[in-house]
């Protein structure tokens, strides 16, 4: 059965005497895009590494179609985008593709994208912030594995970029299982099939966008 559902589970993780995740479950099932908001510092970062497999942590159990699995990342099952960028800098946009993606076919699919193309000659040095996230976003997607974790995919891009991030993200959303975190609020919520608001160490479902409210995540008044 090909991998089509992953769940976070009972994951616990203590910074000193702060409980930062206190028992979290998510889930994300491939074809579907899930929003994780969640105010500075509540824990998303620290989530998706635990998730990945690399941040341990006293309790957690990941599962892919019901089956634990302890570091998924090396069983190709994961990908994830770090909130640093994590692409050698001196190596051309071209050689890196060849690089990064197994498939001959991914590959040529990805040089002839339109945003993509235009950058191949150029070293990952030469690319703009935003340019070389959409790099990243765009590698990630392209990989077989069938989830992916992206943390900050917005940010530092400017706004038509997001844009086009929304729909690359969204592109790929039937194949794949998305779990996405950012502070553009509106491009998660644009993006996202489901959202969850990581707060108090705990992950909500958002059912409403007025909760983001009453939970103050947003300003008062922004969604009601
Ligand atoms: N290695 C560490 N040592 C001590 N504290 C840490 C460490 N890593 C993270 N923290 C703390 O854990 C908390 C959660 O950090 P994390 O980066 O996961 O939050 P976040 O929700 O992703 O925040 P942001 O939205 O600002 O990126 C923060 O208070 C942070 O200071």
């Amino acid at each position: 059965m090909a991998p089509d559902t992953l769940e976070a589970d009972s994951i616990i993780y203590r910074i000193g005497d702060r409980n930062l995740l206190k028992n979290i479950y998510l889930k994300c099932q491939v074809g579907e895009v899930v929003g994780l908001l969640g105010r500075n510092g509540s824990g998303k970062s620290t989530l998706l590494k635990i998730i990945f497999g690399t941040l341990e942590t006293e309790n957690k159990s990941i599962r892919i179609n019901g089956k634990r699995c302890q570091r998924p990342f090396t069983q190709h099952l994961i990908s994830y985008l770090p909130q640093e960028s994590f692409l050698p800098r001196s190596l051309k946009v071209r050689q890196l593709i060849s690089l990064f993606l197994p498939s001959r076919e991914k590959q040529e699919a990805l040089k002839e994208h339109a945003r993509i193309q235009p950058l191949l000659s150029k070293t990952v040095h030469q690319l703009s912030g935003g340019q070389l996230r959409y790099l990243e976003v765009a590698l990630l997607l392209h990989l077989d594995t069938p989830f992916l974790l992206l943390d900050e995919p917005f940010s530092g891009i400017e706004p038509l970029l997001k844009e086009h991030m929304q729909e690359l993200i969204l592109a790929h959303k039937e194949t794949k299982g998305i779990l996405v975190t950012d502070h553009n609020y509106r491009h998660i919520i644009d993006v996202s099939d489901r959202l969850i608001l990581l707060t108090e160490g705990t992950c909500r479902p958002i059912h409403h966008l007025q909760e983001l409210e009453d939970w103050e995540y947003v300003p008062a008044g922004i969604f009601s």
